[in-house]
């Protein structure tokens, strides 16, 4: 650069006035253009400043002078500069103060000069359509809190000081959370996953989720909003084509513990165990031995009237005030019952029944607690299980139906009718609503058992004919998810995309004036079961060394809680046990080593591996010696794990005592 002959730079506006607004060096020798800079940087706040060039920056930094130029005023200072509209007064203030205005200071500064929003409006509209230009306009306003602001979702009256969020193209909030409200099945809540790839929807959320205390309109206890676990904060596995490969030796974190998907659809089942509702006078708070009812059905198909004989039922999931696990309660309305004994022979019947293809009745009797004689049916509850419908016919995300798991369902209905039918009883409920799924791979029980049977007196009743009516209804079901599945209805099964073997199977299971035995039935389909076995048999093992792998977590769990409970008290800092010639410091010296390392330049060492190779060996005692250091490397110590470990229990020991 010239500086000797500086005339080609007098044109040229510095860039100093253009970022910062001022150049420190315009009086000491800067060589460019400053007069024309000032003005014509002049920023779209201005407009209310009038033509106080020099102030303009000052008063309404635009960001980049927030940011970086400004020396902060004293806040009193500030306070007086930061009237909406700042008067000439407040200009006065400013150039008195002389320094420049800092943003981070002020607590409450609100630049909200109309010109300048419309501004911003025009400009960010065409940054993304989906943001309506008077959210984004309100937005930028500092003085509004999200989370004071009492909005209702679609609602267009709300006023300046509770300004909608950013709105969707069609106008309405977006609230990723709206739709479980109607999704039905509390007890199950699933919940849709936020849209991603666009930013808005995430503030749109986290405004509706934060102001839903103070709207009424949001059901706030139910779910309670602050209990509603936020799936998509987990942190997702990178995308495949980012995976590196890895050598047979190598381990990347995730792999150390439980899979992401399992562990979602786990938490989910907890939580859905775990949620209660809140007591509305509606319900009654005990009925027989069980409390904390909770109505699972909000779907709104009509119940079929054959069912139970014209009885409309309700479904719970409820806790026992027995052994306090959960149960599901099914409520058969206004029932009465004929015989006395109907009741509990039907029950004593089906208590026998044990077959991990149906649910298991764990208790039956009639309560006045509804105000009505009802009739309660106890089952065990499995969280998160959608029937066979639910699955593949009426839900946001379907599992789509293949051979396969056509196979698997039949194979394990024979179980469950095997079992039944040995049992002296019908299944009398094989349909798409009853058959409920429970896992993978495609796991399913008979849920609802042995209501009917106490329903209808036993001289309106024929086993046998029941008994044939389970295998015609487990042909239309199966019929029912081959038709979905190959989209032809009402056909007998054709196409390609199903066994000959299978067709078989469902056509002997239809034929309506043959006589049906299970071990005919399991002759036509003897080949599959060996497969379908084998597919359970890998999934529990697939299942049990993920459970092994948490084992470790959670003996790693326990060490570190014990490490955590004794290191780090304040007593310790004072105690002369813990000092360098103490005979607690190597447990000081081993927590810095484990879990404070630095490399040479000082900074710190994030090594898990090495971390986990610390604790198993430290749990397990092993002789090895490590040498442990002080941070000025000016005293060492060499001790085995073993001592380490008898080190650290006696120390917790003393502790407890
Ligand atoms: N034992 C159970 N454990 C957990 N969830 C269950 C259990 N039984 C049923 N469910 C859930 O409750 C939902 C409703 O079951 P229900 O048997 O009432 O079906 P439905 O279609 O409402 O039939 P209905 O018309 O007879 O009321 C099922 O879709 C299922 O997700």
């Amino acid at each position: 650069m010239d500086k000797a002959n500086a005339d080609w730079a007098k044109e040229i506006p510095c860039k100093n006035i253009t970022i910062y607004g001022f150049c420190k060096y315009e009086n000491e020798g800067c060589i460019f253009n400053h007069k024309s800079t000032k003005t014509g940087t002049k920023n779209a706040n201005s407009v209310t400043a009038g033509n106080n060039e020099d102030l303009v920056p000052q008063i309404q930094p635009s960001a980049n002078q927030v940011g970086q130029g400004a020396q902060s005023a004293s806040m009193s200072d500030v306070q007086n500069t930061v009237g909406l509209q700042p008067s000439q007064q407040n200009l006065q203030n400013v150039q008195n103060v002389g320094s420049k205005y800092n943003a981070k200071t002020a607590a409450f500064f609100t630049p909200s000069s109309k010109p300048t929003i419309i501004k911003q409006e025009k400009s960010t509209q065409k940054l993304g359509s989906e943001m309506s230009s008077a959210s984004l306009g309100s937005g930028f306003i500092s003085g509004f809190n999200p989370y004071a602001a009492n909005f209702t979702p679609g609602n267009a009256t709300s006023s300046p000081a509770d300004t909608p969020p950013p709105t969707s193209s069609s106008g309405r909030a977006f609230n990723p959370y709206s739709a479980p409200a109607v999704m039905g099945n509390v007890g199950n809540v699933s919940l849709p996953a936020p849209v991603s790839g666009s930013s808005f929807p995430d503030v749109a959320f986290e405004h509706h989720h934060r102001s839903s205390a103070i709207n009424p309109n949001f059901p706030t206890i139910y779910p309670p909003s602050h209990s509603i676990l936020q799936y998509h904060l987990y942190a997702p596995d990178p995308p495949l084509h980012l995976q590196v490969s890895l050598k047979p030796n190598e381990r990347t974190p995730e792999m150390l513990f439980i899979p992401n998907n399992l562990r979602e659809e786990l938490v989910k089942k907890n939580q859905a165990a775990l949620q209660v509702f809140p007591a509305s006078g509606m319900l009654p708070d005990i009925v027989g031995d069980y409390f904390g009812l909770v109505p699972l059905e909000f779907h709104s198909r009509p119940a079929s009237d054959k069912r139970y004989c014209g009885h409309q039922n309700s479904l719970y999931k409820v806790f026992s005030n027995v052994d306090g696990k959960v149960y599901i309660m099914r409520r058969i309305h206004d029932v009465q019952i004929a015989e006395s004994h109907q009741l509990s022979k039907a029950f004593q019947a089906w208590e026998k029944v044990e077959c991990s293809n149906v649910v298991k009745l764990r208790d039956a009797f009639v309560s006045r607690a509804f105000n009505d004689s009802s009739l309660c049916m106890v089952q065990d509850y499995y969280p998160q299980s959608p029937s066979l419908l639910e699955t593949h016919q009426v839900s946001f995300s379907l599992t789509p139906i293949t051979q396969d798991l056509l196979w698997a369902y039949l194979v394990q209905m024979c179980s469950a009718i095997q079992e039944v039918h040995s049992q002296n009883l019908a299944l009398q409920n094989i349909c798409l609503e009853k058959v409920i799924v429970t896992g993978s791979p495609g796991r399913i029980k008979v849920a609802d058992c042995g209501t009917k049977d106490i329903l209808l007196s036993s001289s309106d009743r024929d086993l046998f004919k029941e008994q044939q009516q389970d295998f015609r209804d487990l042909g239309s079901m199966l019929k029912e998810l081959v038709s979905k599945m190959t989209g032809v209805k009402n056909s007998p099964i054709e196409g390609p995309a199903i066994d000959e073997q299978f067709k078989n199977a469902v056509d002997y299971l239809c034929e309506n004036n043959s006589f049906k035995t299970l071990q005919e039935l399991m002759g036509l389909i003897s080949h599959k079961i060996l497969p379908v076995m084998t597919s359970f048999q890998n999934y529990a093992e697939y299942t049990e060394s993920i459970l092994s792998r948490e084992l470790e977590n959670g003996r790693l769990f326990r060490l570190m809680c014990k490490l955590s409970c004794i290191f780090g008290r304040t007593e310790s800092r004072v105690d002369i046990n813990w000092s360098e010639s103490g005979d607690k410091f190597p447990i000081v010296l081993f927590y810095d080593y484990v879990f404070h390392q630095v490399d040479e330049t000082g900074k710190p060492v994030m090594d898990l591996t090495h971390v986990l190779r610390c604790l198993n060996k430290l749990d397990a005692g092993v002789s090895e010696r490590l040498m442990l250091a002080t941070p000025d490397e000016l005293n060492c110590i060499i001790i085995s794990y073993k001592e380490l470990k008898d080190l650290i229990d006696s120390t917790f020991r003393m502790m407890t005592q």
